[in-house]
């Protein structure tokens, strides 16, 4: 899923190729010139600026297409792994929390430096490796020790800051935790504000402790980095001591031959000090894709799931069964579920607290997959089909959610339904024009719920599922929901599924459903005399 393409990979490897040839000419011509003395006339000034002018160039193309890769590269992945979010199970999301997956985005952004890492290391390792042969051309024994002398700098470097990965990996955790905390803030603002003991403990035990330890974490990385950075910059002072003063003097590099040591070296120091302060990226980079690969096992997504909506026949519904359902929480069994529904008939869903009615509409939307037993629409298994058999619900959650953009298909501007259902949901003395803007504001929660009713009824869905509608609404409008609304849109033909304490009005429903510790213990047909029914519970 987080992955450069192979085009880009081949495209990054040629530039570093170009680069690195151009580089190490002017580096030949520099040492050819100086170990000569041959300043003027030698034949190698057009070379040189030609060379200086085609690497100029060069880069300025090839920065720019690489800038383009990284780019392509995060917003890319965002887009992928946003997608992905949408493959989540209800039940995994409320197990990750939110602030993970705002913590995986962050790390996203980490890759931007990507391609530019991939080009720098493989450009310095590339020159590293061909002054280190223009070495050996010069003096084996002299290019020996200076390997030997890069290689023992190199391990105290790498094996120094690998230490530092685990804590960088802490210092992401501790930020998801803050992550947590600050999602606290946001949604149990008014929570917070009416409680001078809660926002202190928040600030005191939680906030100002993990801000604490991760900035002692931060400070203790950048110090050991700056440690490490300091120790190989002198590491490099070092070696040209010895090949100043060691190696003429035992005779491993004659004199002459000093010089040239000196320029390779300093011509290498470059590469290698981008490599050592990349070596901060490339932790960064490593653990940010270590917890992306956590991240995307644990939420076991396979493939990106940017498709259209399935184009087949639509389906129709006729009657939705039930068989032998069963779905657990860790400490709570819903089921087994032997039910049939059918077309037309208006159901409410009754029982005690925690007795499994969301539970059950979680499953009945197919937000949750029984453990046990089918669901079959029409005689079909709608596991086969999740997305048609979805396709035919419209939903209203207890803690209704209104979207801030219009995601589905029907527009509300110039659509005479919407105005038609704000009147009949007594909103059009609320709402006053067609705006789609206008039903994305801020509503008193039983607003709220008419607003989401609204758009359900946009939808033309023929199943309407409603997990405690009504009980936003106050008495007058309760009443109405039930005398009116429910008999109105029995009319229309659509199945209506309510769960519901309003024991006032359960003789509007065809059937009761009464659940009890996971079951169903009673399902009772509404008798209908005349003008009442009579409902026993
Ligand atoms: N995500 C979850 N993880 C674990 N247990 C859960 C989860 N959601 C609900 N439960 C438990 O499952 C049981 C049924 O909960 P459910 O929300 O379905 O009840 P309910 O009948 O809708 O209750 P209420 O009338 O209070 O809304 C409860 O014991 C609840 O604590």
């Amino acid at each position: 899923m987080i992955k450069i393409k192979k085009t880009n990979f081949f495209f990054l490897i040629i530039y570093s190729l170009a680069n690195t040839f151009l580089t190490l000419g002017i580096l030949y011509i520099v040492n050819k010139t100086v170990a000569n003395k041959e300043l003027v006339n030698n034949g190698l000034a057009i070379p040189f600026f030609s060379f200086i002018i085609f690497s100029y160039l060069l880069n300025i193309f090839f920065q720019k297409k690489i800038i383009r890769i990284s780019y392509d590269f995060v917003y890319d992945s965002e887009i992928n792994i946003t997608n992905s979010l949408k493959d989540i199970t209800l039940i995994r999301l409320n197990s990750l929390g939110t602030e993970r997956i705002h913590g995986i985005l962050e790390d996203i952004r980490v890759f931007i430096f990507l391609p530019g890492v991939i080009t720098n290391t493989l450009n310095s390792l590339l020159l590293i490796l061909l002054c280190i042969g223009y070495l050996f051309s010069l003096s084996i024994m002299g290019a020996v020790v200076i390997v030997l002398l890069i290689s023992i700098i190199s391990y105290l470097y790498f094996s120094m800051s690998k230490k530092l990965s685990a804590q960088l990996l802490d210092l992401r955790n501790s930020n998801d935790d803050f992550n947590k905390f600050t999602q606290d803030i946001l949604q149990g603002f008014k929570e917070l504000k009416i409680s001078a003991a809660r926002q202190y403990n928040l600030s005191h035990n939680f906030i100002i402790p993990n801000r604490n330890d991760a900035k002692e974490t931060d400070i203790y990385i950048s110090n050991s980095f700056s440690a490490i950075n300091v120790l190989s910059q002198y590491g490099l002072y070092f070696i040209f001591g010895v090949i100043l003063f060691v190696l003429p003097f035992i005779g491993i590099v004659s004199i002459d031959k000093v010089v040239s040591f000196i320029v390779i070296l300093l011509f290498m120091s470059g590469p290698i000090n981008r490599i050592i302060t990349m070596q901060n990226l490339y932790m960064r980079i490593g653990v940010s894709q270590k917890r992306i690969r956590k991240f995307l096992k644990e939420v076991d997504i396979s493939a990106t799931s940017d498709k259209q909506p399935a184009v087949s026949s639509p389906l129709s519904f006729n009657i939705l069964e039930f068989s032998h359902c069963v779905f657990d929480y860790d400490s709570f069994t819903l089921g087994p579920i032997n039910l049939t529904i059918k077309k037309g008939e208006v159901i409410f869903i009754v029982g005690g607290n925690g007795s499994g009615k969301s539970t059950f509409i979680n499953l009945l939307t197919g937000l949750y997959t029984p453990s046990t037993g089918k669901v079959y629409l029409n005689g079909g298994d709608i596991s086969n089909n999740i997305e048609g058999y979805q396709n035919l619900l419209s939903t209203i959650f207890t803690d209704n959610y209104i979207f801030s953009q219009n995601y589905d298909n029907y527009q509300i501007k110039k659509n005479a339904k919407y105005i038609e259902y704000l009147k009949m949901m007594e909103m059009d003395s609320i709402i006053k024009n067609d705006d789609d803007s206008s039903v994305r504001r801020k509503f008193s929660k039983g607003q709220s719920k008419r607003i989401s009713m609204i758009l359900a009824l946009l939808e033309e869905k023929p199943l309407l599922i409603l997990d405690e509608w009504a009980a936003d609404q106050d008495p007058h409008f309760r009443k109405y929901f039930y005398e009116n609304l429910i008999p109105f849109l029995r009319q229309q033909g659509k199945t209506i599924i309510a769960v519901t304490h309003d024991d006032k009005y359960f003789k509007h429903a065809d059937r009761i459903l009464k659940f009890e510790y996971g079951k169903i213990i009673q399902d009772i047909a509404v008798e209908k005399e005349e003008d009442s029914a009579i409902v026993n519970i």
